[in-house]
């Protein structure tokens, strides 16, 4: 499970929560303006926008699970089992291949309108990374610092969405998620006013009565309705440690814990949470073990380089002794 969002503040913010139950290793990647993009079938970019996010180096080529380029447009891809549907080489279309297409819209959009023109002419290429590496099911929710869309890659065809909501989990199909929320609507941050019925008087007993009926379970459906709740009320001063305290609150809200979600191979767990600020191209995270912040600054590196930068994860608590 994972669940990604967006946030704004003064600057624009953007993450995941990455939920499973084992890690392949992924590091902090810098991927430079002249680092040369080969696709499948798409040639070579030699020269695209600079890229920060999380990735899995493999021979040299960054398998990026969520990024932001210099533009600040971002995109991250979550697990879509069953539904996602990758399609045979289409001779009308850009085929592009799952693991290639962040740095595909990445490397060249600057915005969701420039990424809307991309999406119009492509076909999502079912052709693995490797044998030893086969194909997620995925989808992916892409944001600028002014709107979001969510894209899937169905049986029927690529569909994309308007997301107004800013959040994005796993199954089912989007438009399910945004007709799940209506079942909220009675909701609130507020006291609740009783429309129980007009013969019996109610008085609230405690504060957060409201949001009785917010889900806390860890099903895609329920995290999509809780990070929603959560991000949609929230309420943060503008400074940045203010903005990526409430960001990584957000997320906290949908983490997940080891022990309470059991899997063929484990216990799937919060492995990393990101919150990038795509305005600063600054790249924060934090680990299952490692609650303090981490940062790194893309614009500290040389983004004119042809060689991906790497920064492995620091994990393990960063205990800081007061005494
Ligand atoms: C497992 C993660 C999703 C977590 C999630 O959503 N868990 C919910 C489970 S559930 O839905 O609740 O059951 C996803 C998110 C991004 C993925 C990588 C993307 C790059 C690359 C693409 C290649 O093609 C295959 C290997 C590759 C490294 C991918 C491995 C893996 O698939 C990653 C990490």
């Amino acid at each position: 499970m994972c669940t990604a969002a967006t946030y704004k503040t003064k600057n624009h913010y953007f993450g995941r929560n990455l939920d499973y139950d084992f890690s392949y290793g992924e590091t902090v990647t810098i991927t430079p303006r002249n680092y040369p993009f080969r696709f499948r079938r798409m040639g070579e970019i030699p020269v695209h926008y600079a890229l920060i996010g999380m990735a899995f180096i493999q021979q040299d080529y960054p398998l990026y699970y969520d990024a932001t380029n210099e533009m600040g447009l971002s995109m991250a891809g979550l697990n879509f089992p069953g539904n996602a549907d990758y399609k045979p080489e289409d001779p009308e279309k850009d085929n592009i291949t799952p693991f290639e297409f962040i740095p595909w819209i990445l490397g060249q959009c600057a915005t969701v309108d420039e990424a809307r023109e991309k999406l119009a002419r492509l076909s999502l290429l079912n052709e693995n990374f490797t044998p030893q590496l086969p194909l997620s099911p995925l989808h992916w929710m892409i944001s600028d610092r002014n709107e979001s869309i969510v894209v899937e890659s169905v049986k029927d065809g690529l569909k994309i969405y308007d997301n107004p909501v800013g959040i994005m989990t796993n199954n089912p199909t989007f438009d399910f998620h945004l007709t799940n929320l209506v079942n909220y609507m009675g909701i609130s941050r507020e006291d609740p006013k009783s429309r129980f019925s007009d013969q019996i008087q109610f008085v609230p007993y405690g504060r957060g009565m409201g949001s009785i009926g917010l889900p806390g379970d860890l099903s895609s459906a329920s995290r999509f309705v809780k990070a929603a709740f959560t991000r949609l009320n929230s309420f943060s001063g503008e400074s940045e440690s203010e903005s990526i305290s409430q960001f990584f609150h957000i997320l906290a809200s949908v983490a997940q814990q080891k022990g309470c979600c059991q899997t063929a191979q484990g216990f799937e767990y919060t492995i990393y949470s990101s919150c990038c600020n795509t305005d600063k191209g600054i790249y924060y995270y934090t680990t299952y073990e490692n609650s303090q912040i981490t940062g790194v600054d893309m614009h500290r590196e040389d983004l004119d380089g042809r060689n991906l930068v790497s920064y492995p994860l620091i994990e393990g608590q960063q205990i800081l002794m007061q005494n």
